[in-house]
Formats: C-alpha cells, structure tokens, sequence
C-alpha cells in the first residue's frame, strides 16, 4: 500500500484551506486547488487565505493552484467543496487511482446524493473515504487538538488513511461506515441551525437540550434508515460534531439560525454570503428524502420551510411544541 505522503486538497475554503495547513505544518508539501484567484495568489505569496481562513498563517510548502489538472499523480486528494458544486468539480477531477477523502457535510439536491454516493458513479475503481466530526477549522489550523472520524470500506485503507492523517494534535478514529459518517455531518448542519434559531429567538437552554437531544432522535433514525450504524451517529461524525455546532456561534449554522432567530429574513441572511452554512441548502433535500422514506424529522422540516420563508419562528415554535405527546424511545 502506498505511503500517502503526498497530500492535495480540492477546495480552498476555510476548511479546506486548514486541512492543508495541518499536512504542511511540519514542512510536507501540500498542494491545494482552489477556485479564486485571489485566494491562490494569496496562498502563494503571503501563505495566507484572507478570503475564507483570515488571521492563520500558513505554512510556505503549501502551495496553491487554480488548475485541476496539477493535482494528477498526488498520492491521495482530500475534497473539500461544498456539495452543491462538487458534482461540477469532480467532473473535471484529472483521471487517477489516488484515493478521494471527502471532508464536505451534505447532501445534493436532485439527486439526493452523498459525496460518495456521487463519486462512485462518477470514479468507480478509486477508493473512497470520508472525513468528518466536530473540527471548527480556525482551531485545527491552529493546532488545538481535535478528534474526527475517517470511514472508508476497506478497513486497511481507513486505518492507512487515519495513519496518514494523524498528527499529535490531529487524531482520526477508523471507520468502515461512511454513510454514518456522511449522514451524521449532514445532519447535525441542519440541527445548528434549529439551535441558532433558539438562541437568537432567546427560547433558553433548556429548549436548546431538548432539540439536541431530539435532533439526535431524528439523525438516529434517518441514518438507521440508511444503513449507517449508531455508534458511528453516536460517535465523532454524529453526536460530537452536532455538540459542538449546536453550542457555538462559531458554526456558520448556528449562527445563520441566530439571525432566523431574530427574526432576519432568510433570503437577506442567505444573499451575497461568501461562506457556506451547508445545513441550508441540506435541510429541504433531507427533509424530502425523510418524507420519501416515511421517517418522522419534525426539526429537519421546520428548518427547511423556515430557511425557504414558508414559516415563521413563532409559528414554527408553536407547531413543534404542538405535536401529539409519545414515547421517548417510539
Ligand atoms: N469551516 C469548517 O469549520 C468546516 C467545514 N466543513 C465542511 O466543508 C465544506 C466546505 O466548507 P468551507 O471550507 O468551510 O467553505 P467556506 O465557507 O469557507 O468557503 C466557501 C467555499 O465554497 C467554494 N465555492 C463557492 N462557489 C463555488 C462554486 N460555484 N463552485 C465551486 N466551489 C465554490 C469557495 O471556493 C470556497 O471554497 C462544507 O461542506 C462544510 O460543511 C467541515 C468541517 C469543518
Ligand atoms: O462542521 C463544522 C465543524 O465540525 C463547521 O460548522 P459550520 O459549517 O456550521 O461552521
């Protein structure tokens, strides 16, 4: 099997830009693709991306590039584009054998696929892997420590990955369930922002509690559905990262639903943002592939029609609190 020595990240986002920098920290040489020119000029000369991850420097053997094709012959690829244009730029992906770990938290529109789901169809001899948990990316270009969870099929390729990727402060635990781990991520963005919105509506902890712990309900039963396993939901990719998200006005999502929460409007608080709050564009989608399948995701629903305006927080608040009462465990 081979090393994994030479890393490239597609994305140069803020987390894709931290996952760089963790894998160049110590001087290995890093090679990030990213979509603004800006952002690769930036990178180049000032190690540094004021766009997406202002205020971490970065180390110079990462170096950025804003041609796909640069990435060709690189030991593995970590993806980091936000789903709904991830299809486009795996399209355009140079042919290879490297491994794709996929560090995105959604699911498409349309097609209501995962990451993987759409990189199978697209490469289906390349090994896949999914990387994913509580990781607010400043703290891990920071080098706080930080715990997330890599799936891949084959357990010797997620244990060669996490060995890959592990730093002292950067610990991957292995998985084989990638749909977990896809599902719990995806997930826990929409929940973010149902505690955002508590907090901005000023509704107090016990109420953020409650959809913590309801929410999981709701991931748990959607992933179960799917065939994700619930210690991978209970895990890193589930229940840690939907802790951390939903406490923290760090989380895009969290604090998109504190604006919702205020009473903002969605469409205001979704125009012209430079960053994604990936829970808004995969609330809708979940909530009608939880439909589909008959599986009761009461928050999921009301964050979709509160981030598309059919709702508002008063009202969506008061259709919650209504539901018939019923078993916890039911
Ligand atoms: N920021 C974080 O702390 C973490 C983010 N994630 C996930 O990583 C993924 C990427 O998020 P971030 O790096 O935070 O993004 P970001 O919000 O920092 O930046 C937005 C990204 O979207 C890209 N983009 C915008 N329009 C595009 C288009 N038309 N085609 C292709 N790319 C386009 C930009 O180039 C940029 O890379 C998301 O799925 C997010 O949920 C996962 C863990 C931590
Ligand atoms: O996924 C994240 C941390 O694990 C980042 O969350 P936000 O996208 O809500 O900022």
């Amino acid at each position: 099997m081979t090393s994994f020595a030479r890393f490239g990240v597609v994305g140069g986002g803020a987390w894709g830009t931290a996952l760089a920098q963790l894998l160049a920290a110590d001087g290995a040489p890093v090679l990030l693709w990213a979509r603004e020119a800006e952002v690769t000029a930036a990178i180049n000369a000032e190690h540094r991306n004021p766009l997406f991850l202002p205020g971490a420097p970065l180390s110079p053997s990462l170096r950025a590039t804003g041609d796909l094709a640069d990435l060709a012959g690189l030991d593995a690829l970590l993806v980091v584009v936000p789903v709904p244009y991830l299809r486009a730029v795996l399209a355009d992906l140079p042919t290879d054998t490297a491994p794709l770990i996929f560090c995105s938290k959604g699911m498409e529109a349309g097609s209501f696929a995962f990451p993987v789901d759409i990189a199978r169809a697209l490469f289906p001899e390349r090994p896949l892997a999914v990387l994913s948990g509580p990781t607010f990316a400043h703290e891990v270009a920071a080098g706080l420590p930080t715990a997330i969870t890599l799936a891949a099929a084959d357990p010797a390729i997620a244990d060669a990955l996490a060995r890959a990727l592990a730093r002292p402060h950067f610990r991957p635990y292995a998985s084989t369930d990638m749909i977990g781990a896809e599902i719990g991520g995806a997930v826990k963005n929409i929940l973010a922002i149902a505690c955002g919105i508590v907090d901005g509506a000023g509704l107090g902890l016990n109420a953020r509690a409650a959809l913590i712990s309801r929410g999981f309900a709701e991931m748990t039963r959607f992933g179960l559905a799917r065939g994700a396993q619930a210690e991978t939901l209970a895990g890193l990719a589930g229940l840690g990262d939907l802790v951390l998200t939903c406490t923290s006005s760090n989380s895009r999502n969290f604090a998109l639903g504190q604006g919702l929460g205020r009473g903002e409007s969605a469409a205001v608080l979704m125009r012209d943002r430079r960053t994604v709050a990936e829970g808004a564009f995969s609330a809708p989608v979940i909530a009608e592939a939880a439909r589909a399948g008959g599986i009761d995701m009461p928050i999921t629903d009301t964050v979709a029609r509160l981030v598309a305006g059919e709702t508002g927080v008063a009202q969506a608040i008061q259709a919650l609190l209504s539901r018939p009462l019923r078993r916890e465990g039911a």
